[in-house]
């Protein structure tokens, strides 16, 4: 669904992303796992098209690297930023309705507020007064009204409290199961990954340092990764 070759990503001469080469297929989960600096974020925002990259990435049949992050989203990348930043004056069912306007529908899918049903119940809400945990709901629920094929989510459990972590994954595999989606996520929380996982890169200072499969997956070896 969504394959890269040799990407590159630097900020001015420092180039902290070196060549990596990877993908993920139709419904499937792939799980990025780096400790913070590794290169996550730097990694997600070139897949959108925020930071210009070298390389390829083909996006099922079309190579997409010189396309606008609206052009990537029209055609079915989702991005879901580290931090949730959702609109904090704006209601809660504004915030999703931002999300309509790359598919020219009107009102929100119904499947959004089944999945999340919390933002049912505060769809009048300003987004700010909502929690941490409600905020990322929120900013998931935005990216899925963009119709997405490939979701792309930048460490969603940042700054989540354990229980709710848990129910985010749950959701999370709920929505790969209805929406027949794919989705990449970056993470340093191992088992919230191994919860969701069908493959897993481990990135190491802007490189790919191995791939296991989810049912393969060696904690031991990857916490190495993980843990300073
Ligand atoms: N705007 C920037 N200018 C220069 N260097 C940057 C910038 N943003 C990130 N970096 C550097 O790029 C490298 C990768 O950072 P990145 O934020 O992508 O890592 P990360 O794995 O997402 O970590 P975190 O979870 O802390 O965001 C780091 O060495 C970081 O210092």
């Amino acid at each position: 669904m969504l394959h890269t070759r040799d990407i590159r990503v630097s900020y001015g001469m420092s180039e902290v992303i070196h060549g990596l080469s990877f993908g993920v297929g139709n419904n499937e989960t792939l799980a990025i796992m780096g400790r913070n600096g590794m290169g996550k974020t730097t990694l997600f925002k070139a897949l959108i098209g925020i930071l210009p990259a070298s390389g390829t990435i083909q996006f099922g049949t079309e190579e997409i690297i010189r396309r606008q992050p609206f052009e990537r989203v029209k055609r079915g990348l989702a991005y879901v930023p580290q931090g949730r930043l959702v609109f904090g004056t704006l209601s809660v069912e504004e915030n999703i309705s931002a999300g309509l306007e790359a598919t020219g529908r009107r009102s929100v899918p119904t499947d959004i507020y089944d999945l999340f049903p919390v933002l049912h119940d505060m769809r009048r809400r300003k987004a700010g007064n909502l929690s941490g945990g409600q905020q990322q709901q929120l900013a998931i629920a935005r990216a899925l009204a963009t119709d997405p094929k490939v979701l792309l989510l930048d460490e969603p459990t940042e700054g989540i409290q354990p229980s709710i972590i848990k129910d985010l994954a749950r959701t999370l595999n709920e929505i790969k199961r209805i929406r027949k989606i794919s989705i990449v996520v970056s993470e340093q929380v191992l088992s919230f990954a191994s919860d969701i996982a069908d493959r897993m890169i481990v990135l190491d200072k802007g490189h790919i340092a191995f791939e296991t499969a989810g049912d393969e997956i060696d904690a031991a070896r990857i916490s190495r990764h993980l843990t300073v």
